[in-house]
């Protein structure tokens, strides 16, 4: 396998740190650079423990990409600069990877236009753990039984955006095999707003934020006398690293956007 170049958006992040080490320690991937909002000009090993690459350090993103002479940028920051930075990744030739959750419909269409006007690939995947690419295709298979539908998505509580990335995705997968349905009581009121979570065409969404949690999210259904539950945790950001990984190995064979995991796992 060619060796892909990669630079780390992010890297001093709950995220990025892991994708740093991936970088480090995946033969066939060279950490060629991180994009940091300090630290310009220093090298990577001599600002945080943990970190054996010397790979320069750069606060922009354009010069970044442009010594580097990276093939894909991992972004893992936040909605507003992940969109920033994909767009310029695109720019500028370089495949982007995108972990950073938080993406509007609108965001997703302009990079698929971009995308497909460069001819260049790029994969954006709410969700880099296997077992939570497996999650949402069983509620997908599940719901053609059970068309009442609540997804309660639990994250640590430094986390921006809500609901998740993976909460969203979970409803437009579900979205797609089922018809929009009002569920609960048809007079049912809150007396409490947000009682009932969020709606993504009648599916409830309820975000639950907790020190001490990582990623995890139970998706239930409820037919007559029977509910089913199908849950999926994760307890470590290592369960996000394969995912990461097969998505730079895959992004450098497309020329369009692919939005979901589950679109590359065979
Ligand atoms: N797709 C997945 O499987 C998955 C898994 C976990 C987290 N996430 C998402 O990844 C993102 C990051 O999560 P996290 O927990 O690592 O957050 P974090 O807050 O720990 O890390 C974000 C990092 O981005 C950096 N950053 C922000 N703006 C920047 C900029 N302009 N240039 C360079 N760096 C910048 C911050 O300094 C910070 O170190 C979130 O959107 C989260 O939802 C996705
Ligand atoms: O820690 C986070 O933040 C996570 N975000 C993703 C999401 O929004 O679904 C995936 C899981 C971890």
């Amino acid at each position: 396998m060619d060796s892909i170049k990669v630079v780390v958006a992010g890297p001093r992040g709950r995220m990025g740190r892991e994708a740093v080490i991936l970088a480090e320690e995946t033969s066939h991937f060279e950490l060629a650079g991180v994009l940091d909002r300090k630290n310009g000009g220093e090298k990577l090993n001599e600002i945080a423990e943990g970190f054996s690459s010397s790979a320069p350090i750069y606060t922009d993103l354009k010069e970044c990409l442009f010594e580097t002479k990276a093939d894909v940028l991992i972004d893992l920051t936040t909605p507003e600069t992940g969109m920033l930075h994909a767009k310029t990744a695109l720019e500028m030739g370089v495949r982007p990877v995108v972990g950073t959750t938080g993406f509007t419909e609108d965001n997703l269409k302009e990079l698929q236009e971009l995308s497909e006007a460069k001819g260049l690939g790029v994969i954006i995947a709410p969700n880099f753990a296997v077992g939570a690419v497996l999650m949402m295709k069983f509620s997908q298979m599940a719901a053609k039984y059970f068309p009442d539908i609540e997804i309660i998505e639990q994250h640590h509580d430094q986390k921006l955006d809500a609901p998740s990335g993976t909460g969203v995705k979970t409803a437009e997968m579900i979205s797609a095999v089922r018809e929009e349905k009002k569920q609960g009581h048809p007079n049912e009121k809150e007396t409490l707003a947000g009682a009932r979570g969020a709606s993504y065409n009648g599916i409830r969404i309820h975000s639950v934020r907790l020190p001490g949690l990582v990623a995890h999210q139970e998706v239930l259904f409820g037919g007559e006398g029977q509910t089913l539950k199908i849950r999926h945790d994760s307890y470590d950001r290592k369960s996000f690293m394969s995912g990461v990984k097969l998505s730079c190995e895959q992004v450098m064979k497309l020329d369009t956007l692919v939005y979901g995991l589950e679109n590359i796992i065979e």
